[in-house]
């Protein structure tokens, strides 16, 4: 072969191979330009589902906040029916206040400055504690109504119908007072409340009630009364600026076995009868060590079996106010010695009155987030009573004359499981200290109690005017269950 056909042949190959790579470079290239247009297909795509995703939790969750005032006041302020109940319960649950796992954020923190502001001049800034529970509401709703800013928070645990708390949160709601859905065990949630908003006082109400429960879930107990209180006083003594003033609610059942009476403040209180007065003890020794070390403000209140609308199911006033009109029966305890256990019980009036009474003498915490102490600070504890002992079985007659039905009795010697044969409070200290007097007879307590009752459950009570708090001969009672 000529050697120029060879060159032009050789040429030739390396034109193809050329060619065949110019090819090869040229699928490559618009391979790598449909890769790069799915790609962004597809991050359109994504984008779009994360638009919609965000625009769906924003219309979920924000509206609650924003429309939270209006709403809410269109809230019952009494019980409602359980669907109805429930659905709102819901709704609260879904709110960007409500939510546990949705706190923080600059719209939240507003939300806990706007509630912790107070309305007048001078006014408290409280943060309150159990604020959905019997007593954390009305002393909620007292404290807003006299222009104190108040935040609330409750973790609504179903140790009793938490709809009751629902409602109760509703009511608060109605009024201004936001209840957050939270725990004090959650300590990360107690350091950003601090960090919103210069809370002045802690009324802390949030615990593990009843002293028989005791025996059967005594962890919970602990849980809430020992490791909760030390959250509290940590997050008060160490994160909070400036300190705020606490007082809490410690009990009556402190005084255990002591036999001396009235009970004084003096009197030992080293001998609990329950755990639960052990776990109330040991939170009064605690507050001891968090005043002398932090310089906390701390104010013990020793609450004498508190009773009233919006109580608690588990208390026996009203738990046989229940039964009563549901026609079971109600077992009564007898102490060894054959006489009727006799309490000394609180209308829940007074006690608020005791409340605000010890929050506006609390004096300030002397402590500072450096851990530095400028002196003493106040450490108090008060009994708040009705210094009036009634035996329960005159609670009882009381209830049937105001219910219109006989109760089914049956009574037992009191169990071994923490009860006291009797409670007596003598409320001098609180009575010096902040004008204390309880003014309310158990009589009429239960009245309102009655009252409250019959409207929150519907009660249909036939022929009967308990609505006006007057008792006649009823035919027939039912309840129909908001709960
Ligand atoms: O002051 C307190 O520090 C506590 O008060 C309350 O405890 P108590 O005074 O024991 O109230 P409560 O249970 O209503 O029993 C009342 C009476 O009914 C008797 N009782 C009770 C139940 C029963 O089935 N039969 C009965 O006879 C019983 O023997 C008793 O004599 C709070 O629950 C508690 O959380 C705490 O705050």
């Amino acid at each position: 072969m000529p050697a120029g056909v060879v060159d032009a042949a050789a040429k030739g190959v390396r034109l193809e191979r050329h060619a065949a790579g110019a090819a090869v470079l040229l699928r490559r290239a618009s391979g790598a330009k449909q890769l790069v247009s799915a790609s962004s297909h597809l991050l359109f795509r994504a984008t779009v589902l994360a638009t919609l995703a965000l625009v769906i939790l924003f219309t979920v969750h924000y509206p609650s906040l924003l429309s939270r005032s209006l709403s809410l006041s269109a809230a019952p302020l009494s019980g409602s029916s359980s669907s109805s109940s429930a659905a709102r319960s819901r709704s609260s649950h879904r709110s960007l206040l409500g939510s546990r796992a949705s706190y923080g954020g600059a719209a939240w923190e507003r939300e806990v400055r706007r509630g912790a502001t107070p309305r007048r001049d001078g006014g408290l800034s409280v943060l309150v504690t159990g604020a959905a529970g019997f007593v954390g509401a009305h002393c909620s709703l007292a404290l807003r109504g006299r222009g104190d800013g108040v935040l609330g928070l409750d973790n609504f645990n179903s140790y009793y119908d938490p709809a009751l708390k629902r409602a109760r949160q509703r009511l608060l709601a109605s009024r201004g007072v936001v209840v957050l859905d939270a725990d004090i065990n959650d300590a990360a949630l107690l350091e950003r409340l601090f960090a919103a908003a210069p809370f002045t006082h802690v009324l802390h109400l949030a615990a593990q009630a009843g002293v028989r429960y005791a025996m059967r879930a005594p962890q919970t107990y602990v849980a809430s009364n020992v490791a909760g209180l030390v959250s509290l006083f940590e997050v008060a003594a160490k994160h909070a600026d400036p300190q705020p003033a606490i007082v809490w609610a410690s009990s009556s059942s402190v005084y255990g076995l002591n036999t001396e009476a009235p009970f004084s403040e003096e009197h030992r209180t080293d001998r609990p009868a329950s755990l639960y007065a052990a776990t109330k003890k040991a939170g009064e020794a605690i507050a001891h060590a968090y005043n002398h070390i932090y310089g906390l403000s701390i104010t013990g209140l020793r609450f004498f079996t508190v009773y009233g609308p919006w109580g608690r199911p588990d208390m026996a006033y009203f738990s046989f106010a229940r039964s009563i009109v549901a026609g079971e029966p109600i077992t009564l305890f007898r102490a060894a010695d054959g006489a009727d256990a006799r309490r000394d019980f609180t209308y829940i009036d007074d006690v608020v009155k005791g409340c605000l009474g010890a929050l506006d003498t609390a004096g300030r915490s002397t402590g500072s987030k450096s851990g530095k102490k400028l002196g003493p600070a106040p450490l108090r504890v008060y009994n708040l009573g009705n210094t009036s002992p009634v035996p329960v079985t005159r609670m009882v007659a009381i209830l049937e004359k105001l219910l219109g039905k006989k109760a089914n009795k049956r009574v037992v010697t009191m169990p071994s499981n923490g009860d006291v044969p009797f409670t007596h409070a003598n409320v001098t200290h609180a009575a010096r200290d902040f004008g204390y007097r309880p003014a309310t007879s158990l009589e009429a307590g239960l009245r309102h109690f009655v009252d409250w009752f019959v409207q929150y459950y519907k009660l249909d009570i036939k022929g009967s005017n308990v609505l006006a708090g007057k008792t006649t001969k009823r035919k027939s009672m039912a309840i129909s269950a908001a709960s």
